[in-house]
Order: C-alpha cells, then sequence, then structure tokens
C-alpha cells in the first residue's frame, strides 16, 4: 500500500497543465458503443483507473479497445455482448451508462446494479424511467438490472425529478437510436452534458438543447464513429487552484476554461483569491488572509459537489465561519472527520458542516474515503504544520493522473511511498 506524504509550509508557484476530463471520458467511452460502422478516438484521455475499468467494460461487451498515447480507439462494429458483471460496476459506477447504449444498440442490457458508496446512496431509478419511457421492459433481479426493447426504442417526452448526470446522459445515449422524437426536461447541464452532445452529434446524432435544462433529440437510424477530444477537467483544474490559493501561491493553471468554472471562481474571489484568465487558461494567486464564505452544493451552473471537500480545506484557513451545505449527496461529508485529525474545527448540523477558522491545521495520519476527500486532504497537508501522511491512495487514482507529481513540480514538499518506507514516514519525509 502506498501514502503520499507532505510537508506543509511551501508557496506554490509555476504551471500546471489539465488533463482531459474523467466525467467527459467516462460517458464518451461508453457513448462509442452505438456506433454501429467506423471506429473511434477520444483523445485527451488521462491514465486514470476509472479510464482502464471502462476499458475493461468495453472489451468485455467485445469491443475492441486500444488505449495509448493518451488515445483510445474503440471499433464497436462487432457484435456485442450485452452484460457488465458486478466486478466493475462496483469498482466503478459510470460502468452503469453503458446501458442506454446497449440498449439502442441491440435492444438488450443486463447491468449489475449498482451499489451504495461513501458519499450516499446513489439510486438509478431516473436512468430507468427513461428507459422504461422510451419502450424498454425493465426488470431488477438477482443483483441485475436488465432492459431489453422489441424493435426500436420510440421517442418520448420525459421529465426527470431531479437534473441527474447520469441519467440525463444514459437517456440522451439511448434516445440517439430511437425512433421519432425524445424530449427530456429538467436535465443536468453540466459541460460535461454538452461534450457528450458534441460527440455524439459529431457521430450522426441529433441532439438539441444540451447545456440548457431541456434537451430534443431526433432519431437517427445509425450512428458511425469520429474522433473527439474531451474537455479539460474541471474538478482537476479547480483542485489546483485551490492548492494555489491555500498556500498563498501564484499558479497558471493551464487548459481551465472559466466558463466551465463559475461558481468556484466566483467563491475564491469572495475568499481574496485573485483570480485571472490568461491566454489558455486561468491564474490564480493565493491572498495573506483568507475570508470565509458560504458553499451549498447545487446541480450545475451551482456550486459542484465535486469541489466541495477541496473547498472545505481552504475554508479551514478562512477567517470567520463557513456554512457548507451538501444538497447533491446525503452522505458526502466523511473528509470532515479526517480535516478534525489535522485540527479542523468542523461541526456538523444535518446537510451543513459549519467551519470556523482561521486553523492552525497539523500534519495528521488520514485516510482517503472518495477521490475528491483524498484530494482534499492532500491539498490541506500543504497548508498544514508538520508531515500529513494521507492513505486509501486508490480513491485518488480514479480521478487524479500524477497528482503527487504535479504538485512537486509546483514547489510542494511532496512524496508518494510505499507502505514499508512510510513506516518509516518520518525519515522518508526529512530526506523530501
Ligand atoms: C462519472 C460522473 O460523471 N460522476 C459525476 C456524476 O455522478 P452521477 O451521474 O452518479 O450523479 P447524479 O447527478 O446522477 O446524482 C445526483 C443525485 O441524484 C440522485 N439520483 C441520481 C440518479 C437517479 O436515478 N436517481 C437519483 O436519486 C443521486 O443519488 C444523487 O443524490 O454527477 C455527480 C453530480 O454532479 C458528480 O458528483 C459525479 O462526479
Ligand atoms: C463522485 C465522483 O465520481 P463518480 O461519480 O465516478 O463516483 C467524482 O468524480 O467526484
Amino acid at each position: 500500500m502506498e501514502k503520499i506524504i507532505v510537508r506543509g509550509g511551501k508557496r506554490l508557484h509555476g504551471s500546471v497543465k489539465v488533463e482531459g476530463a474523467k466525467n467527459a471520458v467516462l460517458p464518451v467511452v461508453a457513448a462509442s458503443i452505438l456506433a454501429e460502422y467506423g471506429e473511434s478516438t477520444i483523445e485527451d484521455v488521462p491514465p486514470l483507473t476509472d479510464v482502464y475499468t471502462m476499458k475493461e467494460v468495453l472489451s468485455n461487451l467485445n469491443v475492441a479497445v486500444t488505449y495509448e498515447n493518451g488515445r483510445f480507439h474503440v471499433d464497436a462494429t462487432r457484435p456485442l455482448k450485452t452484460e457488465a458483471p458486478f466486478e466493475y460496476v462496483r469498482k466503478m459506477r459510470a460502468s452503469f451508462t453503458v446501458m442506454g447504449p446497449l440498449l439502442a444498440r441491440v435492444g438488450k442490457a443486463r447491468i449489475a446494479l449498482p451499489g451504495g458508496c461513501a458519499i450516499g446512496s446513489r439510486p438509478v431509478d431516473q436512468h430507468l424511467k427513461g428507459f422504461e419511457a422510451l419502450g424498454a421492459t425493465v426488470e431488477i433481479g438477482n443483483g441485475f438490472i436488465e432492459a431489453r426493447i422489441d424493435g426500436r426504442l420510440q421517442g418520448t417526452k420525459i421529465y426527470l425529478d431531479f437534473p441527474s448526470v447520469g441519467a440525463t446522459q444514459n437517456i440522451m445515449m439511448a434516445a440517439v437510436l430511437a425512433e421519432g422524437t425524445t424530449t427530456i426536461e429538467n436535465v443536468a447541464e453540466e459541460p460535461e452534458i454538452v461534450d457528450l452532445a458534441n460527440y455524439l452529434n459529431a457521430m450522426g446524432a441529433r441532439v438539441r438543447g444540451a447545456g440548457t435544462g431541456v434537451i430534443r433529440i431526433e432519431g437517427v437510424d445509425a450512428l458511425t464513429g469520429t474522433v473527439h477530444s474531451v474537455i479539460p477537467d474541471r474538478i482537476e483544474a479547480g483542485t489546483f487552484m485551490i492548492a494555489a490559493a491555500i498556500t498563498g501561491g501564484n499558479v497558471f493553471v493551464e487548459g481551465a476554461i472559466g466558463e466551465h468554472m463559475r461558481p468556484l471562481i466566483a467563491k475564491m474571489r469572495e475568499m481574496g483569491v485573485e483570480i485571472s484568465e490568461e491566454g489558455s487558461g486561468l491564474r490564480v494567486i493565493g491572498p495573506e488572509k483568507l475570508k470565509a464564505v458560504d458553499i451549498k452544493t447545487m446541480p450545475h451552473p451551482g456550486f459542484p459537489t465535486d469541489m466541495q471537500a477541496q473547498m472545505m480545506a481552504l475554508l479551514l484557513k478562512a477567517e470567520g465561519t463557513s456554512v457548507v451545505t451538501e444538497t447533491i449527496f446525503e452522505n458526502r461529508f466523511m473528509h470532515v472527520e479526517e480535516f478534525r485529525r489535522m485540527n479542523g474545527n468542523i461541526k456538523i448540523e444535518g446537510r451543513s458542516a459549519i467551519v470556523t477558522g482561521p486553523n492552525s491545521l497539523q500534519g495528521a495520519e488520514v485516510g482517503s474515503t472518495d477521490l475528491r476527500s483524498g484530494a482534499a486532504l492532500v491539498v490541506a497537508g500543504l497548508a498544514a504544520d508538520g508531515y500529513t501522511r494521507v492513505t486509501e491512495l486508490k480513491h485518488i487514482d480514479r480521478g487524479y493522473n500524477r497528482l503527487t507529481e504535479k504538485l512537486k513540480a509546483l514547489g510542494a514538499d511532496i512524496e508518494r511511498v510505499e507502505e514499508h518506507q512510510a513506516k518509516d514516514s518520518l525519515e522518508v519525509a526529512e530526506s523530501i
């Protein structure tokens, strides 16, 4: 087992390049199953464990997939299998997004029921409601969800109870091959939805309205593989912006798209962080003193839940009381306990965490509970006295490529070490 050891106190400076967005890559790769003709090439794909899991899911469906030099080549023209077993869905919930494409292409999909996880129960009822509205029969049993349709899915009108990102994507991918027009209302508006729509349209689909609350899809008979570069990762970018701010540093985050990050930029500016759009990215300059602000996670364009933990790390250093309210996932405060180990003053009241600062954070041994909490602990470690040891790195590896190396290149005292070295971590850390 590995650990990240970080010694706080260094101001970050320099430039860091953002990679392709994990949350755009996964649905786009799933959508490549829809191409009855030709190959797809998906570019700017970072080497994350989730990407490798998606590759395995597709290979298992008899799709020919190769991944090299940040490019995913997918050939889905062979006869497809229709089952995604628990071993993949357990590793990565996004495996469930192959259901819509399979149903549309083959008329059948059998996917293991995605379970709960560290951030909440995460049901898929809205995905299933969409498939049923399109004419599919959905059955749940023996730990699997099976959806079938005789003939083609039929265009329809669907209203989502909640603007779920995954349900919007899954239903969009099913509807592109349906007969007639589908209108989906109250959809998610995240940049990753727009990216998926752009890819689908480049394959020959007719999707309109992605990025607004209503998506209209005119079904087509078949799709053809194409080349697509995914959007930059706004969550990775945001994590580096917070790392820069928490250390009072000056960092250029290359590739960060301001338009995708308005709520984070607005809140960081309220805290006193200087953020400017500069050429192909964002420059972030951390102030000497940070001000407390309140945060409420909401569907896009609200404040993203995937930035909540990292933002809480920054708020720990802010002067005053901040209220962080999590409205998307019912259990996304697992990092609070870990921050407390680092001397963080945080109280939880229902769906809110009350952070009182500024805190003089102390290095401690802390565990990632999901990928963003892991990154948030590393970021907090950059501003803590002494050594912070972050464990359970498998979570971080799902969503961040070379986090340690990138922070080190910005001047952080940080090292990723094997457990046996970490036993002697102080010694290792002293040699950083
Ligand atoms: C791979 C990927 O892109 N993951 C992102 C995606 O996850 P994901 O697509 O799973 O998130 P959703 O938007 O679907 O979930 C948001 C909320 O809706 C609920 N819900 C969802 C579907 C459903 O059928 N029924 C239901 O009740 C969930 O339990 C959750 O409370 O969007 C989340 C919200 O921005 C992000 O945190 C994740 O990083
Ligand atoms: C929660 C996340 O991802 P997933 O939906 O894949 O668990 C995330 O990216 O922060």
